[in-house]
């Protein structure tokens, strides 16, 4: 068997250029344009990249993009304040702060700082608990929401699979699990504590790897027929899966790149759009 490939870069394209166009719509008739603010402490290589791939996504969808750039050395009084700030910042309509920050910060602490109804990149408590309620008022942590997008594109239903998350961090693996919960699978959470990892993988209809260890699902856990999703997004373009392995297990997969990655800035994009219309209170 060889697995049908989901299409991240294809759909994220689709929902930006409908994003594009409701941003387009927006200014015409309020002269409102989106902004996007994106902020970020230290200079990691990694982190540099996906904020410059972010604004230039933004800058195509005919959003405008703000980049706040730190020091490595920032207090959290200080990153409190910037955000603060930004949320107080009637021209700013979603803010994105990038994670990790430098190890002395209190991520938790700056994520509360902004202001929910910019929280496009679904990282406050607000956010999550609108989330795991089902409140569509709030917006969704955006990897989670994008595979929830992939899911219904290529239709796989949700509803009385069990859907195995590999991985619980606040904004991935945790609200993932909720997502799923929410379209009634039956959902386990794995983690660094799990005992039998590949014994919880084997019973998984649909998998999802947010583990941050290069190929680190083997293709021959996999049951066959599986959807499996690689969130993985490792140096050198390498996911959290054995993708030769899965291609022969599973029956669909994410590719990486290609995959999930597209998606989350999809959804990013489209939840600035959303914030900046609701501000315009048309
Ligand atoms: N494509 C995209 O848009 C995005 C991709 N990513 C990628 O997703 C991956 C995960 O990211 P993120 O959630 O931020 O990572 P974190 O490091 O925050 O979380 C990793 C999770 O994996 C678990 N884990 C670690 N080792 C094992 C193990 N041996 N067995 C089982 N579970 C384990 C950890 O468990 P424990 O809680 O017990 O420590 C933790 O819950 C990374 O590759 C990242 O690059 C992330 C965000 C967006
Ligand atoms: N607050 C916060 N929110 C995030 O959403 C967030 C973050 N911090 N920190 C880092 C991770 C990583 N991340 C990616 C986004 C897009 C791709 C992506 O588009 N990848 C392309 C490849 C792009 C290329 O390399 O050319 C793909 O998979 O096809 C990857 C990774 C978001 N993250």
């Amino acid at each position: 068997m060889s697995a049908e490939l989901m299409n991240g870069t294809e759909l994220a394209r689709e929902i930006v250029d409908r994003s594009a166009e409701r941003a387009r719509i927006l200014v015409a008739e309020t002269g409102v344009r989106p902004c996007l603010a994106t902020v970020i402490v230290g200079d990691d290589p990694a982190s540099v990249t996906y904020v410059a791939m972010k604004r230039r996504r933004c800058a195509k969808a005919g959003i405008e993009s703000r980049l706040v750039s730190l020091p490595e050395a920032t207090t959290t009084a200080e990153l409190v304040a910037v955000i603060r700030g930004l949320s107080d910042d009637p021209s700013v309509h979603g803010i994105l702060l990038q994670h990790p920050v430098p190890g002395h910060i209190d991520e938790r602490a700056a994520f509360e700082a902004i202001a929910p109804a910019k929280d496009v990149d679904g990282v406050t408590m607000w956010s999550f608990a609108a989330m795991a309620f089902g409140q569509a008022d709030g917006f969704v942590s955006c990897t989670p929401g994008g595979i929830m997008r992939l899911l219904d594109a290529y239709g796989v239903d949700p509803a009385g699979k069990r859907a195995v998350v590999v991985g619980r961090s606040p904004i991935l693996g945790k609200p993932m699990g909720m997502l799923l919960l929410a379209r009634d699978a039956t959902v386990t959470y794995c983690h660094s504590r799990t005992v039998d990892l590949s014994a919880e993988i084997a019973g998984a209809d649909i998998l999802v790897a947010a583990v941050g260890r290069p190929e680190f699902i083997k293709g021959a856990d996999i049951k066959p027929g599986a959807v499996v999703i690689d969130a993985g997004y490792n140096p050198g373009n390498v996911g959290d899966v054995d993708a030769e392995g899965a291609r022969e297990r599973a029956g669909l997969l994410t590719p990486v790149p290609g995959g999930v990655g597209p998606m989350t800035i999809a959804l990013l994009l489209e939840q600035t759009v959303v914030a900046a219309e609701r501000s315009a209170q048309r």
